[in-house]
């Protein structure tokens, strides 16, 4: 009898392999961003991107920073954590203790976001906003909270 396969990927590397899958939807040329939420059991809860709410035409929007908020893209996107929690459409209850997967560690809006959702842990690919005033704050919300943050890598194909 052959002997099962033993060189799978990790279940770290499922879920934030599922992450990146989402980040490559993202619309934003400077940022793309990817988030997927696990359940405890293991269980792909939702996936998503950053990108534009529903109704505004991410072809048309003007995808850059600008002086005057009313044409800067951070004011109109919406971040990959927040439409992970807000695409899924089972009992908010399910993502108690769940696990975020995401490419970027996230912004201090969607660190009070995941708490209030009942994430237990966030794990991270890039920090490239690190030190930064709203990283910082970020990592105080999820310490003072409780939600536990570390960081992995993928291995490069
Ligand atoms: O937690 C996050 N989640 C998330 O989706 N984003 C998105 C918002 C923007 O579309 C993009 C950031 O753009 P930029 O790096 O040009 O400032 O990444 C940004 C963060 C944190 O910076
Ligand atoms: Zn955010």
């Amino acid at each position: 009898m052959p002997g099962k396969r033993t060189d799978v990927i990790s279940w770290d590397e499922f879920f934030m392999r599922a992450a990146v899958a989402a980040s490559l939807r993202s619309k934003d040329p400077n940022t793309q961003v990817g988030a997927c939420i696990a359940d405890t059991n293991h269980r792909i809860l939702s996936v998503g991107y950053n990108g534009t709410p529903r109704g505004l035409e991410d072809d048309e929007f003007p995808w850059g920073t600008a002086e005057n908020p009313l044409y800067d893209k951070h004011n109109y996107v919406i971040h990959a954590e927040a439409n992970a929690i807000l695409n899924y459409r089972g009992s908010l209850k399910d993502m108690d203790g769940a696990t975020v997967y995401v490419t970027l560690f996230p912004c201090h809006e969607c660190a009070k976001t995941l708490v209030q959702a009942g994430i237990g842990e966030v794990v991270y690919l890039d920090d490239k906003y690190d030190g930064t005033e709203d990283n910082l704050i970020s990592k105080n919300i999820l310490d003072r909270c409780g939600v536990s943050w570390r960081q992995m890598s993928l291995a490069a194909e």
